[in-house]
């Protein structure tokens, strides 16, 4: 058992967001998280990454409630690239980069070059390499994202929980970024809206709809005309894709 959830609640505002929801990460798959715009996903994900407190429920890393785990602890395991991370302005790509290695240093340890190579590798790995001192504040949006999964990346988790990784990207970096978090064989949950990127990358797809769990499954499964019609009120046709042999879905406007 690697991230779990058990019969997760929480409320804000006097409403009930995410309303009483099981799930598990797979070891080393990737768990893509869908549903419409305000169904709870994003609350669902801070719930998992220990951000918000559970109102009931629990959730587990690694067999042990994330509750009882020391923030660091959590964070040397589990990282997290959310949907509008915010950043002091006056910093680098680098150093926002850099700051993915702080669960892994005591207050006093000198930067070491075991962190300097997982910076590296990771600014590397998202193509940002060449950008490493330009000003945080002066990046685009793409590139912002870019890097916040560089920080992520720099944080050598076991764990990665990703809120619409793929906003801002144009379609070869969308597909570059969900290729590499699957190549990093860790085991990962994705909030993603673009259906098709779910069904190209995910392992397993868990729907959710006013803040409960209505379907999870393969995307073979689950991805179907009737869900698509009940959860997204949207009509659409599923086939298997000739290039990916994977389902693909065609959308008719309504
Ligand atoms: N702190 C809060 N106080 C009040 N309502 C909240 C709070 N946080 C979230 N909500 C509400 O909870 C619902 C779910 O929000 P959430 O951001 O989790 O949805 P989402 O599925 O990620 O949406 P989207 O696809 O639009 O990003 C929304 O209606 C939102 O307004």
């Amino acid at each position: 058992m690697t991230l779990a959830a058990r019969d997760l609640r929480w409320e804000a505002g006097g409403r009930i967001i995410v309303d009483g929801v099981t799930l598990e990460a797979a070891p080393g798959r990737m768990l893509g998280l869908v549903g419409p715009n305000g169904s709870g996903k994003s609350s669902l994900l801070r719930l998992l990454c220990g951000l918000r407190k559970v109102r009931s429920g629990v959730v587990s890393l690694g067999g042990t409630n994330i509750g009882a785990l020391s923030r660091q602890a959590v964070a040397r395991r589990l990282a997290v690239v959310e949907q509008h991370a915010g950043t002091q302005s006056q910093v680098t790509v680098e150093d926002v980069v850099r700051l993915g290695r702080s669960p892994h240093r005591s207050a006093l340890a000198p930067w070491s070059e075991v962190d300097e190579a997982a910076v590296a590798g990771a600014l590397e790995r998202v193509g940002l390499d060449a950008r490493r001192d330009q000003p945080w504040e002066t990046l685009s949006g793409g590139e912002r994202q870019r890097a916040q999964i560089a920080r992520a990346l720099a944080q050598e988790p076991s764990e990665l929980v990703l809120d619409e990784p793929t906003n801002h990207l144009d379609v070869r970096h969308q597909l570059d970024a969900l290729t590499l978090v699957r190549g990093l064989g860790v085991t990962s949950i994705v909030a993603l809206h673009d259906l098709n990127l779910a069904a190209l990358f995910c392992d397993e797809i868990a729907v959710l709809a006013e803040g409960r769990l209505v379907r999870s499954g393969t995307p073979e499964a689950v991805l179907n005309p009737e869900m698509i019609a009940e959860v997204f009120g949207v009509c659409a046709e599923v086939r298997v894709s000739a290039l990916s042999g994977r389902p693909h879905i065609e959308y008719r406007p309504n």
